[in-house]
Parts: structure tokens; C-alpha cells; sequence
């Protein structure tokens, strides 16, 4: 991405627009950035390429970008190209043996290479990593209490190999701050036992804002944020609101472990966590650049 404005075939129009995005660019000077690229939000090609080129141009502007991506998708199509049937729970994949075999291999395999090798294509370079690289991030497994619709008792369910963040080591991350590599993390961990876990990639990338003290989290997924019963787009959320939305279902599936997440990152001291909508191609400029701020924010 060696460009400078005199290469433009217009400087000047270039030049004003570099002006206007300016005061964005100082407001995230050096700061840290999380973005989770869902697995629902990678739908293209051309998506996957325009959400590459946002990543670069904010490490070109000094600001510090980490992405961590899902694949909740990608790994349905392979698990069922295998045979291996997936159940649910409260937004979460219960995971077996065979299912984190499979998780492991299409998240840190095919997804992470995939978006290293889109972010070297715009001109970028980037590392794609795991939870277990670097002893990054451990967990513990995770058991979740689900209500049962048809009885509405509540009742404990183990997820199996799912993990639940219990430490970050943020040392690679800030050795890879300082330089022009961007970091591009699976949520792959180690469990305290030494068994590789499946992680929830919204809670994961939760953990790694709240541990670099990140200035925002985005979630870029599949609709333009948190919907209400009417399925209209609720621009400002507050977590008590958003416990509401939970806890009465119009919040549901994937969307909880994300709101989850996002309150967990607020009590953390992320300063802004926005669900938007990852279909729009350059979610991410937009959001940070410009004062179009897409989607859903949370708010304490
Ligand atoms: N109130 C809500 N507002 C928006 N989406 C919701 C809501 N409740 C449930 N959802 C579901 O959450 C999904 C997003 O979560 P998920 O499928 O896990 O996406 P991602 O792959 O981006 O993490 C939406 O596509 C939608 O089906
Ligand atoms: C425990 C758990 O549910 N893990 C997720 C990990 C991937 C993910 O979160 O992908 P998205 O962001 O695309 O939903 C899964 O197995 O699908």
C-alpha cells in the first residue's frame, strides 16, 4: 500500500479526503483497535478483500488493529461434509472429540490463512496466530445454565470442549504492536488440563480488548446490529436493556454470547463496543472514519 497522494489522479480531491478523515485518524493514534470479522460477515470474496483493506489502512495510520475471527459457518459446512452433527446452546457449539478436531482445523487452517493472505494481498502484512501460540490466551471449560423452553426450568449444560478465557498474555500482541505485522487471531486455546478448547470467537475477542485495554471492539456480523421485536436497528443499547433483551428472548442465539461479551468488555474499560453490520462493505472505515457510526452501540 505504498501510495502518496501525488500518485493520485487527483491530489487535491485526495488530499481533502485524507483532511477530513485526519481528526478520526489522531482520535485512534497508537491505540489499540479489535475487530471480529464473523464468520457470517465473510460472505464474499469482495467483502473478505474490502474488509482487508480497512485493516491495513489503520495500521498505515498508526493505529494498532487486532483481528480475531469466527468461522461458525465455515466450520458447519465442513462438520457436515464429515458427517459429524453440531447442537446448540445458548449461542454456543456443544463440542465433542471429533467436533474441536474439526473446529481446530478450519479455524487456525483454512479461515486464519485465508485473511493473512487477503490482508498481504491489500498490501499489508500480517501473522495469523492462535489462542496457543505464545501461551496467549488459556481457558477453563465452560458450563452454561440454559432454560428449557418446553419446561422452563433451568438446568446446567457442559458444552464439552468449550473454554472460557481465564488468562491473556498480551506480550506477543505487544511486541507485534510496535511493529507493522497485524495480528490475526483463531480462538484455538489451551485448556488449564492441556485439551484444546473451542472458544466462542465474540467471547474471545472480548478477552483480548479487555486485556490490551483496546480503545474500541467491533463485531462486523450479519445484520446492521441489535433488532428489536419489530426487527428495527436499536442505534444505542445500555447494558441494563440489554440484560432485558436477554432475558425476555428478543436477544437470541449468536447475538447473546456478542451482547455478553460486550458488557463483560464495558466492566473491563473498553471504551466503545459497536455490533454492526460486517455486509457493508468497509464496515470498518466507515464506523471509525467517518460520523456515519453504523449499528448497535452498548453502552454502560
Ligand atoms: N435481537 C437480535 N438482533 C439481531 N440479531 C439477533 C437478535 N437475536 C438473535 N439474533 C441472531 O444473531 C445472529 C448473529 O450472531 P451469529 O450468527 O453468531 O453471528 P457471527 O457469525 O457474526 O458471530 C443474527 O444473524 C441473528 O440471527
Ligand atoms: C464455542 C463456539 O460456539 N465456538 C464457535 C467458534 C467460531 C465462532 O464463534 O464463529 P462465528 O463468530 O462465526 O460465530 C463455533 O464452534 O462455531
Amino acid at each position: 500500500m505504498d501510495m502518496r497522494v501525488e500518485d493520485s489522479t487527483d491530489p487535491v480531491l485526495t488530499a481533502r479526503l485524507i483532511a477530513t478523515a485526519l481528526p478520526y485518524m489522531l482520535r485512534y493514534d497508537e491505540k489499540t483497535v479489535v475487530v471480529k470479522f464473523g464468520g457470517n460477515a465473510m460472505g464474499s470474496e469482495e467483502l473478505g478483500k474490502a474488509f482487508a483493506e480497512d485493516i491495513t489502512l489503520l495500521k498505515l495510520a498508526g493505529i494498532n488493529p487486532v483481528v480475531v475471527h469466527g468461522g461458525g459457518p465455515q466450520i458447519n459446512a465442513m462438520l457436515n461434509r464429515l458427517g459429524i452433527k453440531s447442537e446448540w446452546a445458548a449461542g454456543m457449539r456443544i463440542t465433542d472429540k471429533p467436533t474441536v478436531e474439526v473446529v481446530e482445523m478450519v479455524l487456525a487452517g483454512s479461515i486464519n490463512k485465508e485473511i493473512v493472505q487477503t490482508i498481504t494481498e491489500a498490501g499489508g502484512r500480517a501473522i495469523g496466530l492462535t489462542g496457543k501460540d505464545g501461551n496467549m490466551v488459556t481457558v477453563k471449560r465452560l458450563t452454561r445454565k440454559v432454560v428449557d423452553p418446553d419446561s422452563n426450568i433451568e438446568k446446567v449444560v457442559d458444552l464439552g470442549f468449550v473454554g472460557e478465557p481465564t488468562r491473556v498474555r498480551t506480550e506477543v500482541l505487544e511486541v507485534l504492536a510496535k511493529s507493522e505485522i497485524i495480528p490475526v487471531l483463531a480462538p484455538v486455546c489451551a485448556g488449564e488440563d492441556g485439551e484444546t478448547y473451542n472458544v466462542n470467537a465474540d467471547t474471545f475477542a472480548g478477552a483480548i480488548a479487555g486485556a490490551l485495554g483496546a480503545s474500541r471492539l467491533l463485531f462486523l456480523t450479519d445484520v446492521p446490529g441489535v433488532l428489536d421485536r419489530n426487527k428495527q436497528l436499536i442505534k444505542e443499547l445500555t447494558v441494563a436493556e440489554a440484560r432485558a433483551m436477554i432475558a425476555d428472548g428478543t436477544i437470541s442465539g449468536g447475538m447473546i454470547p456478542k451482547v455478553e461479551t460486550c458488557i463483560e468488555a464495558l466492566d473491563r474499560g473498553v471504551e466503545g463496543v459497536v455490533i454492526l453490520d460486517g455486509k457493508t462493505p468497509h464496515a470498518v472505515l466507515l464506523e471509525l472514519f467517518t460520523e456515519r457510526g453504523a449499528g448497535t452501540l452498548i453502552k454502560r
